[in-house]
Formats: structure tokens, C-alpha cells, sequence
């Protein structure tokens, strides 16, 4: 198991981005992102649609290709081949089959990574799907159609949990249990990088990373979030912050690009 106990000595961060620039069909996306992930904590994406959160989660998990600058994950560059069996990743859109059961589904990806089956019924009971194990994906509605993605991306037990709006269409019920989950995985060692448009859910994450139209606005703690976007609401205070951006912009300043943990 490669979790470390959160009380050992400062590891070297998960992720680092330096420089990082992500073009699709030529037109540029993310501009020039510099950050880090720490090890064993929750980093929150956080960012208005089309910021570029999904591209920024695919280019760490290694599906998409990078233009320029570099982007270092759990020591190599992304996309080597040796990762994949560390890295768990939930897409927006399950990657799920839909003709098999929700139970099936999830060993299938839990024996590619060694797990039992034992594991597999673990993880389908942390989604909160342990009634409807047996029943096919096709049959489930959304949010439990999407959670069958999570528990396939749970069971591997990885290193990196890279989570995809993972929360999205859920009551608010499970979507404490699944934030108590990420929390005691942290807690054992393994980092997490969360995308949501809850802002209410960034106050669970150790880190946030604040994007705008493919930059890096700030990366910052929630508390940090809440003084510098001048209020106790996260969601104030991000449009603070954006406000400010927008300022910025305006003045002729140079943009943002890069900020270090707070
Ligand atoms: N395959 C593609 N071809 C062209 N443009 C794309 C493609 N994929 C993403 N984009 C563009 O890249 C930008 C960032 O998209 P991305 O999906 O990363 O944003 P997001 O922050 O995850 O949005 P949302 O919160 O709505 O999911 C958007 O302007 C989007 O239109």
C-alpha cells in the first residue's frame, strides 16, 4: 500500500505544474499554469463553466496532451504509462457499462487493479449503491448511474483520487458521506484533486485552486479565499476575487498566472 501516515515528515507534492499550456484543436485553453498539490490533502478546482477544470484533470491524469511547460505527477511526467495504476479518475461522464450490474462494473475495475471482490462490495456500499448491487448500470438513475463511476474509481485504492465533479446530481445527505470518505482518505495518505461547482464544498478542501477562462486566478486555502475575496461566504468571495481579476484586466495589468499555496 503506498499511503504514508499524515503524520510523517513534508513530502514532495503529488503534482506540480510549471509553465503548463494546453492547446485543442489549436486554440489555447489553459495559459501558463504554475502550481502544486500537496501529498494527502484535498485539493478543490474550482472555477465557472468552461474554465477548464475537466482539461486540467485529464492533462494530470495523463489523457491530454500538453503544448508546453511541464507537469510532474507522483514524480514522473503525466501520462507515463507506470501511473496508471496509481492514479483513479472519475470523468464527468461515467465510464461505466451499462449491461452489466453495479456490483460487476465495479470488479471488473478493481481486478485491474488487484482488488477482490470483498473490495468491490466495499466500495459499492461507500457510494451508498449496496441495495442496488446487483442491478444493471441501464437500470440505475443519474446520480447513481454517476456513482457507479466513483465506486469504480474508489476501488483501486490509488495514490491520486483525480474526481471529476463527483458530487454533482447528489442529495446533500451522501454528499457529506462521500466528503467524510475523501477526508478519511487524505487522512490516510492519498491526495485527492476534486472538481465542483459547490462552493460550499471548497470549504472541505485543504488547497483551492481558483481558474478563469483557462488561468490560474489563485491558489489558496479556504480561509484565505473567504479574507482576500472579502467574505465569509466562499461564493462572495470567489466573485471578489474574479471581480478583482477583472480589474486587473481592465487596468492593462498583466494577468495572474501563477501562485504558490497559501
Ligand atoms: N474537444 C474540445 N474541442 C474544442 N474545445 C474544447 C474541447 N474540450 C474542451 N474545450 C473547450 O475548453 C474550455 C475548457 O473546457 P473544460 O471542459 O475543461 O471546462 P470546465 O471548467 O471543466 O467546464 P464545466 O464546469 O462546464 O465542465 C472550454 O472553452 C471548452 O469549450
Amino acid at each position: 500500500m503506498p499511503h504514508v501516515p499524515s503524520h510523517a515528515a513534508p513530502t514532495a507534492p503529488a503534482i506540480e505544474a510549471d509553465s503548463l499550456s494546453v492547446r485543442i484543436r489549436r486554440a489555447p485553453i489553459l495559459h501558463d499554469l504554475g502550481f502544486t498539490v500537496p501529498t494527502g490533502r484535498i485539493t478543490g478546482l474550482l472555477g465557472p463553466s468552461g474554465s477548464g477544470k475537466s482539461t486540467l484533470m485529464r492533462s494530470i491524469v495523463g489523457v491530454q496532451r500538453i503544448a508546453r511547460g511541464t507537469l510532474t505527477v507522483l514524480g514522473r511526467p503525466a501520462g507515463t504509462a507506470s501511473l496508471r495504476r496509481e492514479v483513479g479518475y472519475m470523468t464527468q461522464d461515467a465510464s461505466v457499462y451499462r449491461d452489466l450490474t453495479v456490483l460487476d462494473n465495479v470488479r471488473y475495475f478493481g481486478a485491474l487493479h488487484g482488488r477482490s471482490a470483498a473490495d468491490a462490495r466495499e466500495a459499492v456500499a461507500a457510494v451508498g449503491l449496496a441495495d442496488l448491487a446487483n442491478r444493471k448500470a441501464a437500470d440505475l438513475s443519474g446520480g447513481q448511474f454517476s456513482r457507479v463511476s466513483l465506486a469504480c474509481a474508489l476501488v483501486g485504492d490509488p495514490t491520486l483520487l483525480v474526481l471529476d465533479e463527483p458530487t454533482v446530481g447528489l442529495d446533500p445527505v451522501l454528499r457529506v458521506d462521500l466528503w467524510d470518505r475523501f477526508r478519511a482518505l487524505a487522512n490516510r495518505g492519498a491526495t485527492l484533486v476534486v472538481s465542483s461547482h459547490v462552493m460550499e464544498e471548497a470549504s472541505r478542501c485543504d488547497s483551492l485552486l481558483l481558474l478563469r477562462e483557462g488561468r490560474l486566478l489563485a491558489q489558496l486555502t479556504p480561509d484565505t479565499l473567504r479574507e482576500r475575496g472579502g467574505s465569509e461566504d466562499l461564493e462572495q468571495a470567489f466573485l471578489g476575487i474574479i471581480r478583482a481579476d477583472l480589474e486587473r484586466q481592465a487596468a492593462g495589468l498583466p494577468a495572474r498566472t501563477k501562485e504558490h499555496a497559501a
